[in-house]
C-alpha cells in the first residue's frame, strides 16, 4: 500500500533521513521506533510533503507522490494525524470533525460509525475542542482523520501524554481498524508495550536511517529496548 524509498530529507542544510526505506502492505499496521530526535517525525512528514525531499521516491497504492503538494497526498487517501493534534480550539467537536470531510471537497456526512469508535465524542459534539482533555483532542483528531475514510492512516505518537484508559480505547480502534481490512496503518510510537499490541510488525530508526524490522510476534524486546532506550 505505502512504499517509500530512499527518501532523504533536510532542514536547510541539515540532512536529517539518509535513503530511507518502509514499506506498508495493505490492511497491515506498522510501527516505527526510535530515540527522540533520530528522525521519526520528518520520515512522516516527508511522506506527507511537509519537508523537503530532495530525493527518493513516495508511493501509495502504486502511484509516485513525491511531487505532489500534501493536500494532494491526502485527498489520495492519507490521513495524518501530527503529534500536536491539531485541533482548532474555538471550533466545535462536530465542526472539527466537518473540517476532515474538506479532504473529499467538503461533501459526504459524519458517518455514525465514527461516534461507535468515540462514543466520547458524541456526547461532547457541541463542546469546544480547546475544552477537551489531551486524550479526548488525541480521539478527535484520529476521528478526524477518518471522516473522509482513509486509505491510510499514520500517526504519531497518539499515546503520549494521555491516561492509559484512553490509550486502551485508541488501541481498541486501531485493532478494529485493522479488523475492518478497509484502513493500512503506519504508527511513530515511543510506547513499546503500545506498538508491540496493535503492529504486525516495526522497523527501529536511528540517526536518520533504519536499523532493525521484523515481524512483532518475533521480535525481541531487550534488544529493541536497548535500541529505542533514552
Ligand atoms: N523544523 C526543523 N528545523 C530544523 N531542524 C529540525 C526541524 N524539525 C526537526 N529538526 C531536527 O531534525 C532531527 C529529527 O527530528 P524529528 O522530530 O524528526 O525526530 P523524532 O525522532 O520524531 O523525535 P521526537 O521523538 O522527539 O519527536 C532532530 O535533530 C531535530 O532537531
Amino acid at each position: 500500500m505505502l512504499e517509500v524509498k530512499h527518501i532523504e530529507a533536510c532542514y536547510g542544510q541539515s540532512v536529517v533521513l539518509n535513503k530511507v526505506s518502509l514499506n506498508v502492505r495493505p490492511g497491515q499496521a506498522v510501527c516505527l521506533l526510535g530515540r527522540n530526535g533520530v528522525g521519526k517525525t520528518t520520515f512522516l512528514k516527508s511522506i506527507m510533503g511537509l519537508v523537503n525531499t530532495p530525493a527518493g521516491s513516495v508511493r501509495l497504492a502504486g502511484r509516485e507522490m513525491i511531487s505532489q503538494p500534501t493536500y494532494l497526498r491526502a485527498r489520495q487517501g492519507i490521513g495524518y494525524v501530527s503529534q500536536g493534534r491539531d485541533i482548532f480550539s474555538q471550533l466545535t467537536v462536530k465542526e472539527n470533525l466537518l473540517l476532515g470531510l474538506e479532504v473529499c471537497g467538503g461533501t459526504g456526512c459524519i458517518h455514525e460509525e465514527i461516534y461507535d469508535l468515540f462514543p466520547v465524542l458524541k456526547t461532547m459534539q457541541q463542546r469546544k475542542g480547546g475544552d477537551l482533555s489531551g486524550g479526548q483532542q488525541q480521539q478527535l483528531a484520529i476521528a478526524r482523520a477518518l471522516v473522509a475514510n482513509p486509505k491510510m492512516l499514520i500517526l504519531d505518537e497518539p499515546t503520549e501524554g494521555i491516561q492509559p484508559s484512553v490509550i486502551q480505547d485508541i488501541g481498541r480502534v486501531i485493532k478494529h481498524l485493522k479488523r475492518e481490512g478497509k484502513t493500512t496503518i503506519l504508527i511513530v510510537e515511543q510506547y513499546l508495550d503500545f506498538a508491540m499490541d496493535v503492529a504486525d510488525y516495526y522497523y527501529v530508526m536511528d540517526k536518520g536511517q533504519m536499523i532493525m524490522q521484523g515481524l512483532t510476534d518475533q521480535l525481541n524486546y531487550d534488544e529493541i529496548r536497548k535500541k529505542i532506550a533514552i
